[in-house]
């Protein structure tokens, strides 16, 4: 059997969102690896998908291989020296998810001849519906970028920064974002509710709406303030309640997501700190 071409450090939530939508794009189970020290986990993936189950302890990979650091970035410092030796021998590539772990940092654990690159999925890439924020440096070529890209391809949209220094603000908008979504949705099934509607019909109410707008903002190619014009009759009942998200809304967004952005870097300091 020829070596996996896709090994996955780390066995859990993303690492399994990103391993179903690749057997969903066909790949097969024998091309991908998972190593973790976890054998139930790993073995549970191998169990529903196919894909080889191994220990944590790196091993030499295929030439062409794409390692997939799925672990927690903490871990990091300890996790990747003794994979340094394996993505040396080859022209493989390094792809990370680890939430505000430079390319530098990166590139100090690995050498200097790998080629990093950086990722923010999210979790809708659950059920194929991710967006994930992609950034490598100039020296990573056209094709490796492409290798990269295939992968969280198969979990949704892919979108590359430019300016690696964007991406703690692409981790508060979009990697954290579904938890923002998901507030807001329980908060207007409670408003349901508090008006009386039961539980069960006030969540379809709230999830169909807000699905609905978000499909008609993407698809309707219009600024989302025109498309809420549409919805707003004067002196009607959408004009009432906008006044009053109009109270805070706003301000909160900028406030939760600077917040968002500010422990991403506090994070990314004491990564860094730890892995000296
Ligand atoms: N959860 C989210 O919404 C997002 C997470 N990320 C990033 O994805 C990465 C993984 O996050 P999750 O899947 O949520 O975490 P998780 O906690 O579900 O999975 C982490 C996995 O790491 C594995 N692990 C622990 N020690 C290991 C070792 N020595 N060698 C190999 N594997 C080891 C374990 O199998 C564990 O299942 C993190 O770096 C995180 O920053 C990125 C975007 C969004
Ligand atoms: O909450 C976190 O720190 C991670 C990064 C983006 C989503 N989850």
């Amino acid at each position: 059997m020829s070596e996996p071409r896709i090994i996955f450090i780390g066995a859990g939530n993303m690492a399994r969102a990103i391993i179903a939508g690749l057997r969903r794009r066909g790949i097969a189970g024998g091309d991908i690896a998972v190593h973790a020290p976890h054998l139930e986990r790993r073995e549970a993936l191998a169990r529903e998908f196919g894909v080889i189950s191994r220990a944590a302890e790196a091993v030499p990979v295929a030439a062409d291989a794409t390692v997939v650091y799925a672990a927690k970035p903490k871990q990091i410092g300890t996790i990747l020296p003794s994979w340094r030796a394996a993505l040396e021998a080859g022209p493989g590539i390094f792809l990370s998810l680890a939430a505000g772990v430079t390319s530098a940092s990166l590139k100090r654990l690995l050498g200097p001849k790998v080629p990093v690159l950086r990722c923010m999925p999210n979790t809708p890439a659950q059920i194929g519906a991710g967006m994930t924020t992609l950034y490598a440096d100039a020296s990573v070529t056209a094709e490796q970028r492409a290798a990269a890209e295939a992968i969280l391809a198969a979990v949704g949209r892919c979108l590359w920064l430019e300016d690696e220094g964007l991406m703690d603000a692409a981790t508060a908008l979009a990697g954290s974002g579904p938890a923002y979504v998901l507030l807001f949705l329980e908060a207007l099934e409670d408003a349901g509710v508090f008006q009386g509607l039961p539980r069960a019909t006030a969540r379809i109410l709230a999830q169909e709406t807000v699905l609905g707008a978000a499909r008609l903002a993407k698809e309707a190619q219009m600024a989302p303030s025109n498309l809420r014009h549409q919805v707003t009759s004067p002196a009607g009942t959408t004009a009432a309640a906008l006044a009053v998200w109009e109270e805070g809304l706003r301000a909160l967004a900028q406030r939760a997501v600077q917040a968002a952005v500010d422990r991403g870097r506090a994070l990314a300091q004491m990564t860094e700190e730890h892995n000296q």
